[in-house]
This record gives structure tokens, sequence and C-alpha cells, in this order.
């Protein structure tokens, strides 16, 4: 039978914590209560892009500490970095995402979508089903070569600045320089825009 004063007895395994170390704690965690805003380029040239590009945006979407926050149009374009003609054409859109993830989760998230799409990883700038780069995090500048922010090669890359200025027209590349200024002077490189194609802001 249940006490009767069950519910006011305190339970002597359960020590309660001084709102004063709760309130330490929190401060210390600063990404718990300060998301970072992120800019992520996807690109396919193999299988079903559009499906693909979707999967990918939905699958960052189902991320704890994660959420997509913009879209960008679909753009078909044409394979940079490689001979032309070599290459079926990309999909390519940009998204922006507010993340408590630190770059290094961020990006091995990005990996782990990229294997689920059976990415294959034998040339360099090889096709793939997935692409998952990170352009930008916040205004986080490093060198580190797992994990280089900005990416890059994005300020010289239309098939990312152009989709990232139509989400953000005021945005900047860190250290390069507004992405309006860096898309006046690239020269042309097969970018069209697939307004017949629509990718999909998760709810
Ligand atoms: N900002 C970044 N975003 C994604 N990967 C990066 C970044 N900076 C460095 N890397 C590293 O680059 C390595 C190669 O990445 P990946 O295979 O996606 O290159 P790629 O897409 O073929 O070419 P590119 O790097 O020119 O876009 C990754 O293992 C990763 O550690
Ligand atoms: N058009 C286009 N070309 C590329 C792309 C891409 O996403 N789109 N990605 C590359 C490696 O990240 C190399 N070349």
């Amino acid at each position: 039978m249940t006490p009767s004063n069950a519910a006011s007895t305190p339970d002597p395994t359960v020590q309660p914590v001084p709102a004063s170390v709760v309130q330490q704690v929190d401060a210390a965690d600063t990404t718990l209560h300060n998301p970072k805003r992120a800019v992520l380029s996807l690109g396919s040239n193999l299988g079903n892009r559009l499906e693909t590009l979707q999967g990918a945006i939905d699958a960052l979407e189902d991320t704890p500490g994660l959420r997509v926050k913009a879209v960008s149009p679909v753009y078909e374009t044409e394979p940079w970095g490689v001979p032309t003609g070599s290459q079926s054409t990309y999909f390519n859109a940009v998204i922006v995402v507010k993340t408590t993830l630190p770059p290094a989760s961020l990006l091995e998230r990005a990996h782990a979508i990229e294997e689920a799409f059976e990415r294959v990883r034998d040339e360099r700038w090889g096709p793939r089903t997935i692409d998952v780069d990170i352009v930008a995090y916040q205004g986080v500048i490093s060198r580190d070569p797992d994990l280089t922010l900005p990416h890059p090669r994005a300020h010289e890359r239309a098939f990312v600045l152009v989709p990232w200025h139509d989400v953000d027209p005021a945005a900047e590349v860190p250290g390069h320089g507004p992405v309006a200024d860096l898309l006046s002077t690239l020269p042309e490189q097969g970018i069209t825009a697939r307004a017949d194609l629509k990718l999909a802001l998760p709810d």
C-alpha cells in the first residue's frame, strides 16, 4: 500500500542542485543557447539529383541541434574543375542552417549523409550522388585542411555564390568580401536556374 505522505517524502538519493550552479553550467555551454548560422552547399550529378538533394536537406533537418532556415532555388550547373563534357551536369543548391553543433560535428554529420547516399570518393572532383560542403560557419576562419572555413574554393564557384546570393543578398565570404562583388567578377561558368524544379524547406 502506498503511504499517504509519499508525494511529500523527499527522495534521499536526489540531491537538489543549487540554482546558482545550474546557471553557471548553462552559461559555460554557450552553444546551448547560442545557435550559429552556417551555409552549406549541396551538389549532385549522379542518380536522381533532385530527390537526393531533397533527401540530404531532410536528413539535415532531422539532425538534433540543427534547423534548416532557408533553401535556395535549384541550379543546373556545368561540372567545375574537370574537362568539359567529362561529367554530367550537377544540380546545386545552398541552404542556411542554424545549429548548436560545432563545425567539426557538422562536418561529421555532412559526411554521414554523403555515406547514406552512397557517395563514392575515388577521384578528386569525381561524379557524386551528393556532396555536402560547409561553405561558411558564422564568421569562423580556419586553415585546418580537414575543415577549412570558409570553404577554400567557395569564393570562385558560381554554383555556390549564385544560390547563396539568392538566399542572402548581403552575404559575405569571410576574408573575401561580399558575395555580390565576387559574383560580378566571376567568369561565366554555365549556371542555369531551373525554375521548374523546387526544393522544399522542411516544416
Ligand atoms: N569547408 C569544408 N567543407 C567540407 N569539407 C571540407 C571543408 N574543408 C575541408 N574539408 C575536407 O575536404 C575533404 C574532401 O572533401 P570532398 O570529398 O567533399 O571534396 P570535394 O567536394 O571533392 O572537393 P572540394 O573540397 O573542392 O569541394 C573532406 O574530407 C574534408 O575533411
Ligand atoms: N557544377 C559543379 N561542379 C563541381 C561541384 C558541384 O557541386 N557543382 N562540386 C565539386 C566538388 O565539390 C567539383 N565541381
